[in-house]
């Protein structure tokens, strides 16, 4: 398998299962990555993480939900979408690092698929990245 686009709803951060009724629906996807990025044999596989949903968790956080009433470890950190966007990319990013087999590049694009067009733009970008990553290991670039 060449690449994995891995879809993250980090607008879920204030929800839970629906199966588990105790389990936040981000802490299971961060479960989720992790498990992904520790599989030996997608060691060389590239991966990709749409942090999606990103509209939702705009309107969550203008209607004045906080983070950190949900996510603990946000703690004093400001409740603006930069910020929390900034937050949930490193955290995914450090789960990323401690648990890949080997190295492996971090590519992160966050995104509101229902937005056809910019979701349109973002998987030519990842399109072409996939090739690229091909043609590097037949040395052809
Ligand atoms: N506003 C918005 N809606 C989205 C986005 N991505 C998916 N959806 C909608 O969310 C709904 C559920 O789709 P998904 O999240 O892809 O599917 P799922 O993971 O099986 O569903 P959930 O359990 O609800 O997360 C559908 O109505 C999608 O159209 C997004 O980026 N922004």
């Amino acid at each position: 398998m060449d690449a994995i686009i891995f879809l993250a709803p980090i607008s879920s951060f204030d929800e839970r299962l629906r199966e588990d009724r105790r389990v936040n629906r981000l802490e299971d996807t961060y479960m989720l990555w992790q498990t992904l990025c520790s599989l030996q044999m997608l060691a060389k596989t590239q991966i990709v993480l749409f942090l999606n949903k990103c509209d939702l968790l705009e309107q969550k956080l203008r209607a004045g939900v906080k983070v950190r009433t949900h996510v603990p470890s946000f703690g004093d950190r400001s409740n603006d979408i930069d910020t929390v966007k900034k937050y949930f990319q490193s955290h995914f990013k450090e789960i990323a690092k401690q648990h890949s087999p080997e190295q492996r590049r971090y590519y992160v694009h966050l995104t509101s698929v229902v937005d056809t067009h910019s979701t349109a733009v973002t998987l030519r970008t990842v399109e072409d990245g996939i090739l690229r990553a091909s043609l590097r290991r037949a040395d052809l670039l």
